[in-house]
């Protein structure tokens, strides 16, 4: 494994290796600069005691939701010197020797620690300009012991996220007329499965030839990402890809395959990409959140009806994610697979 870092920093790189060039469709390089009709949620306001304003923000975030699958979080109360210091943290493990970050070059999917380059080596046809590093952090914790107080960064963040997401998820449950708790308990949240991916992507000559990481949608239930001051995230919307740049000290989440499962549709698992750019490093860390890895996810009962059939399998959560990392990611949803 050769990593995108290395490879840039060891040969001054002035032109970009075919192994790297992505086939890319004319109409996807097509931009649409909506961003501001992207929703902002108050997370303030969907944890407010004043109950007007609390159910003024879940139904701004059912709307999210529903239309966008995309929104951008604003005073969600986790610090600033946090969310830098994580970001701090993430450069910190990128910056170790290769040989150092080598030890947690992972095989399997679901190995506890995976570093590694790209998206998955063994069905990439071209290479993607990302090194990655992907920890399963709860319900047990697993991240690398080096950089010397990486780990208690990571616990702190991830802590934090957790509690967001929790809020996040009951907002969820009323917006849909369900009961506050209702997916904290269908999918035993307390226990659930939450991953850390650090995404690192540094310069490129010609970006135009490359992807960070190919459009693909996530599995699990919400996923938050944060990134350093540089834009890359792009999402697609009615078809049209949108640049999105984060708001000082937000978080950008998206829903993910399994709130599309379990509502039934009603939300939307949006797709996404990330480019990069000839200045600088890109770094990007996201927590995915989701059901415990052996829970299996399906359409909730309260919102399937006559009218509104069940329109995806279930599916256990594990099986779920060994699907989707081992295909190649190619522009289309894992969710294909097991609609009805
Ligand atoms: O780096 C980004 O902006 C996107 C990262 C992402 O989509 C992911 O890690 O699943
Ligand atoms: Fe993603």
């Amino acid at each position: 494994m050769f990593s995108i870092k290395e490879l840039v920093e060891s040969n001054c790189l002035k032109s970009v290796p075919s192994n790297y060039f992505c086939l890319k469709n004319p109409e996807d390089s097509i931009l649409y600069y909506e961003a501001d009709n992207i929703p902002t949620i108050d997370f303030s306001q969907l944890t407010s005691s004043n109950l007007n304003e609390r159910s003024k923000g879940i139904q701004q975030l059912g709307n999210a939701c529903r239309d966008w699958g995309f929104f951008k979080l604003i005073n969600h109360g986790v610090s600033e010197t946090l969310m830098d210091k994580m970001l701090r943290a993430s450069q910190r493990f990128f910056d170790l020797s290769e040989e150092e970050k080598r030890e947690y070059a992972g095989g399997k999917v679901l190995d506890p620690i995976r570093y590694g380059t790209s998206f998955n080596l063994m069905v990439d046809k071209a290479l993607f300009w990302r090194d990655y590093l992907k920890c399963h952090v709860h319900p047990h914790f697993n991240v690398p012991s080096k950089p010397h107080g990486f780990s208690e960064t990571v616990d702190e963040y991830i802590t934090k996220s957790r509690e967001v997401v929790g809020e996040l998820l009951k907002g969820i449950s009323l917006s849909l007329g369900l009961e506050e708790n209702y997916i904290h308990k269908r999918l035993n949240v307390e226990l659930g499965s939450q991953f850390l991916i650090l995404n690192f992507y540094p310069p490129c000559p010609k970006p135009e030839l490359v992807m960070g990481l190919p459009a693909h949608t996530d599995h699990g239930l919400l996923t938050l990402l944060m990134e350093n001051e540089l834009g890359g995230l792009q999402i697609q919307h009615k078809g049209r890809w949108i640049p999105v740049h984060a708001l000082p000290n937000s978080f950008l989440i998206n829903t993910g395959d399994h709130l599309e499962i379990l509502t039934n549709g009603k939300y939307k698992s949006v797709l996404h990409r990330a480019v990069v750019n000839t200045k600088a490093t890109r770094i990007s860390v996201a927590t995915a959140h989701g059901a415990p890895l052996d829970t299996s996810v399906g359409p909730a009962p309260e919102l399937v009806g006559d009218e509104n059939p069940a329109a995806y399998r279930a599916i256990k959560y594990r099986d779920y994610i060994h699907f989707q990392q081992s295909n190649e990611l190619d522009r289309r949803s894992c969710l294909d697979h097991i609609r009805i």
